[in-house]
């Protein structure tokens, strides 16, 4: 299929952990008015959403759909829903890990329809990690899975960039779902050249930056002090900026982590590239938690999802904001726009 015509096609929303808020938030942004959406299709089981929907006491129609081209045919105001193989438990607060296979069946299934054409990206509510591992999911998250279906698909290796993006701060942690005393060990000059070659090719073709400008962190305090705290910064981290530079890859670095995140030193950058998980998390959710958006760059697929978890504590009593939900289909909808009008390098 073209790009154009990808992006006519609509977005795949899977709900996550049935336990969690998934479900709740876009019950609620349909609501709400599917009006200020774009078209989408959830991947569920129906009467695991319908019960959810009686217990929010929220009114809404639903139309099932066979297949994603139908989604343009459901009656104004209903939610399409394609109906997963595997039946799921409404069991708001406690994890099911009976209804693991419905969950992994939802990521699956999602990712086939945008790799074939028929879904313009998708957008993923949050799992429970734990839940998931107990029924042999083996896969630290969303990210590493998505990396591994394409891959299957295309045959070539993916590094998948885990991107939080939102209104104050877009930052990329270059080692994800591993043990911070991994940490050290799993860095390589190689990683942070492949991920921030990732992130200015995505930025250029799927987020509307042309030159993109990556601010990349130290990993010890004070990048190091010039190797009197840690080496890494000057033997691993350094060499990584040189390279990108030769390249043309406006990059910068290593920066101390503790002073580039603070508003001025915000404005001299797109992207910041740290060295962690928590490094990159912690700033971009405190700063815009309920309008940062997770995205999975380096996929030839779109892949949004909200950047909180499933927030079992709350789910099933309606007090789960839609903010990042909703930014997040509406950020995969963006980029599916983009790269349907960029032209291919
Ligand atoms: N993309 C994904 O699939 C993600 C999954 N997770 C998973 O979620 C589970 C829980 O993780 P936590 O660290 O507890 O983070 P969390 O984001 O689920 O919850 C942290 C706190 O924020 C609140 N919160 C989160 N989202 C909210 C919303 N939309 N509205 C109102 N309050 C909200 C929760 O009630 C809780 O008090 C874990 O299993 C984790 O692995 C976490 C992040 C992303
Ligand atoms: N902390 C971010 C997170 O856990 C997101 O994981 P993923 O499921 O999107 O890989």
């Amino acid at each position: 299929m073209t790009r154009q015509g990808r992006a006519a096609a609509p977005l795949a929303v899977t709900l996550g952990e049935p336990s969690g808020v998934g479900p709740d938030i876009v019950l609620a942004l349909q609501a709400a008015g599917s009006g200020s959406l774009p078209p989408l299709f959830v991947l569920a089981d129906p009467a695991m959403l319908t019960a959810r929907a009686e217990r929010l006491g929220l009114t809404l129609g639903m139309s099932p759909i066979a297949g994603p081209e139908e989604v343009a045919d459901v009656e104004p105001g209903t939610l399409a829903v394609l109906p997963l193989s595997n039946t799921q438990a409404e069991t708001p607060r406690t994890p099911d890990s009976r209804n693991g296979a419905g969950t992994i069946e939802a990521i699956d299934r999602a990712t086939a329809f945008a790799l074939d054409g028929r879904a313009a990206g998708i957008v993923t509510g949050p799992i429970d990690k734990k839940a998931l591992y107990d029924v042999g999911f083996r896969h630290p998250g969303h990210t590493e899975y998505l990396a591994e279906l394409c891959s299957r698909r295309t045959g070539a290796p993916l590094t998948p960039v885990m991107l939080l993006t939102g209104p104050e701060l877009s930052c990329v942690p270059v080692t994800i779902h591993i043990p911070l005393a991994e940490v050290p060990k799993q860095l390589t000059t190689e990683l942070i050249v492949s991920t921030c070659r990732i992130t200015a090719a995505d930025y250029r073709r799927r987020l509307g930056v042309a030159s993109p400008r990556l601010a990349i962190s130290g990993l010890n305090p004070h990048a190091g002090e010039k190797g009197a705290i840690g080496n890494e910064d000057e033997r691993i981290v350094r060499p990584a900026v040189e390279i990108l530079r030769a390249e043309g890859i406006d990059a910068v670095g290593p920066l101390p982590a503790d002073t580039m995140f603070h508003r001025e030193a915000r404005a001299l950058y797109d992207v910041a590239i740290c060295m962690y998980h928590d490094q990159a998390l912690i700033p971009a959710k405190t700063l815009a938690f309920d309008k940062t958006v997770n995205v999975t760059l380096g996929l030839p697929i779109i892949r949004t999802s909200p950047d909180h978890g499933t927030a079992a504590d709350i789910a099933g009593t309606g007090r789960a904001r839609p903010d990042s939900f909703r930014a997040a289909i509406a950020l995969a909808w963006r980029m599916a726009e983009a790269e349907a009008t960029t032209p291919s390098a």
